[in-house]
């Protein structure tokens, strides 16, 4: 247990690590899921442009001038919150912080977490749009205004059935998709209630 919580610090750190160390912007090295977005077929596009942008946010902090405020999740809140950053808008004139960016990015990571367990836990014949809707309607939906919820619930009908959409992750068969699914939640789940301590912790889970 003390181990897999050493691994989450750690993978909290990971994940504005990789954003820092990275100067493409856009890549698909910083988002591979744009490619695999883009495989589902353009529709799904809309959906990536938006993730694609919020990450290109988190880029540019951690890699400009303040990138040594921006190591971690939690140097993050700390030096935002201490600097009145938090709350800003880019619609009235400021730039969008780094926590109501993460904030979205981890909203989006509660619908991934529960549409990959759908589809680890699913019956070969369940319909990947089914698991999808369900996952978005328990999470991201509660965000979203209404025309975003419609045009999403209407590309989630194009996507393929559960075993073709395994396959197509490219992980080799859909029982291996499967078995990596299963090592791999664990670490999303964690990764989701350590980024949720500490937005609760700091009152930051409905930043506008
Ligand atoms: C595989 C199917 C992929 C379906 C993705 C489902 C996510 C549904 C997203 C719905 C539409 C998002 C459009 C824009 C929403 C924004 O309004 C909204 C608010 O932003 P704002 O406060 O700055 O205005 N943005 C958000 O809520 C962030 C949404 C981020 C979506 C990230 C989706 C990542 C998808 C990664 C797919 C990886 C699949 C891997 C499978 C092995």
């Amino acid at each position: 247990m003390l181990e897999r919580q050493k691994d989450n610090d750690i993978l909290t750190r990971i994940n504005l690590k990789v954003l820092h160390n990275s100067n493409t912007c856009c890549s698909t090295r910083v988002f591979p899921a744009r490619r695999f977005l883009h495989s589902l077929g353009a529709i799904f596009s809309f959906i990536s442009k938006d993730a694609v942008a919020k990450v290109q946010i988190m880029e540019s902090y951690c890699g400009g001038e303040q990138r040594d405020k921006y190591v971690s999740l939690q140097s993050m809140v700390e030096y935002e919150l201490a600097n009145g950053l938090v709350g800003v808008q880019k619609r009235s004139g400021g730039a969008d912080s780094g926590c109501r960016t993460v904030l979205r990015l981890h909203r989006a990571l509660r619908w991934l977490q529960l549409f990959l367990e759908g589809l680890r836990t699913g019956r070969e014949d369940s319909r990947t749009s089914v698991i999808c809707t369900d996952s978005y309607n328990a999470s991201l939906a509660t965000y979203h205004p209404w025309v975003v919820r419609k045009a999403a619930t209407v590309a989630f009908c194009a996507l393929p059935p559960r075993n073709a959409f395994l396959e197509i992750m490219n992980v080799g068969t859909p029982e291996e998709a499967v078995a990596m699914l299963g090592e791999a939640l664990p670490y999303i789940c964690d990764v989701y209630g350590i980024t949720q301590e500490l937005f609760a912790q700091h009152k930051l889970l409905d930043l506008p």
